[in-house]
């Protein structure tokens, strides 16, 4: 048994903790045979546990704490702590390794409750289960999500060659938000889902821009953002936005424009890679 989830980038501007979308960058585990313990073979990095600790299989265990161990296969093209959903992929998997082993028939609903209890909000994890846009809110333990088609048009993300974990960049948050100002953001973040679900990249580019809940607060964390927001803006893309926590920044492009931008930000010369990415319209799967 696979199970494959896709790569997400949460936020999209304006919608903290509540907008993401997937992408097509997969993480992949392999189910082998059971084990005396859990053994997880993978080439990400000494850091990353390869028993039971691993994130993978403390989710599942959570789901389902009489779990037989197994040995396991892990492959991910995701990049970890660059803002492009690394953890929310293991712990989508570790829910769906759970369902298929415990035979649970967990529904959408059941898993992304589960999702969003573990990883604390519901943006990139909604998204990994449902596939392409997601609109979901979190308030007092209750999830509700909407989702809704991505209009056509590419992603390309500079990924820095540094990592940002999610908990140091929402260090840098305020812990309050002047009425008037929550107020604007909202209203802002209001005409950017209104205008996607309107297929207005346009206008939705421009509400994307002008987020005022996180991104003018972690931007100096970024040291790439301002340069490649203007490449954006030279060469026709619709938006540029920090994905998730950072540190990649993201366009939202016509495709006719791909390739010039790719150009126009590796001739910056930063350090890091530049991907063309297209929207995962699947979430999840179990093969
Ligand atoms: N394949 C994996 N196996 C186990 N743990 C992982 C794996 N991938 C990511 N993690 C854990 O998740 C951490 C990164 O999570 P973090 O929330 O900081 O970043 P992210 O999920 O990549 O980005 P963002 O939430 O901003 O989209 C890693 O440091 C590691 O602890
Ligand atoms: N909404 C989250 C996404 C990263 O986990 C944040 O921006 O901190």
């Amino acid at each position: 048994m696979k199970i494959q989830v896709p790569a997400t980038s949460a936020n999209i501007g304006p919608g903290f903790d509540s907008v993401g979308v997937a992408l097509n960058l997969y993480l992949e585990i392999e189910v082998l045979e059971e084990s005396d313990n859990w053994h997880i073979v993978h080439y990400l990095g000494d850091e990353i546990a390869s028993d039971e600790n691993n994130l993978l299989i403390s989710t599942a265990l959570k789901i389902f704490p009489e779990l037989k161990a197994h040995k396991i296969v892990m492959k991910s093209d995701i990049p970890l702590a660059r803002g492009l959903g690394s953890s929310s992929s293991v712990i989508v998997a570790g829910i769906e390794l759970a369902n298929k082993l415990a035979n649970l028939k967990l529904t959408n609903e059941e898993k992304l409750k589960f999702a969003t209890e573990i990883e604390g909000h519901p943006d990139n994890v909604a998204p990994a289960i449902l596939g392409d846009l997601v609109i979901a809110s979190t308030v007092a333990d209750e999830t509700t999500a909407i989702e809704a088609e991505f209009p056509n048009a590419t992603f390309i993300a500079f990924i820095p060659n540094y990592e940002l974990l999610t908990s140091d960049s929402r260090g840098v948050l305020p812990t309050e938000l002047p009425y008037k100002e929550a107020v604007a953001a909202s209203s802002i973040a209001n005409v950017a889902i209104a205008a996607l679900m309107e297929g207005d990249l346009d206008k939705a580019g421009k509400m994307i821009e002008s987020d005022l809940f996180h991104e003018k607060y972690r931007r100096s964390l970024v040291k790439e953002f301002e340069a490649i927001r203007q490449i954006g803006h030279d060469k026709g893309a619709y938006a540029t936005y920090l994905s998730g926590a950072g540190p990649t920044v993201m366009m939202i492009a016509p495709e006719t424009v791909e390739n010039e931008i790719v150009s126009s930000i590796e001739s910056l010369d930063l350090d890091g890679k530049v991907l063309s990415l297209k929207v995962d319209k699947e979430g999840v799967l179990c093969v």
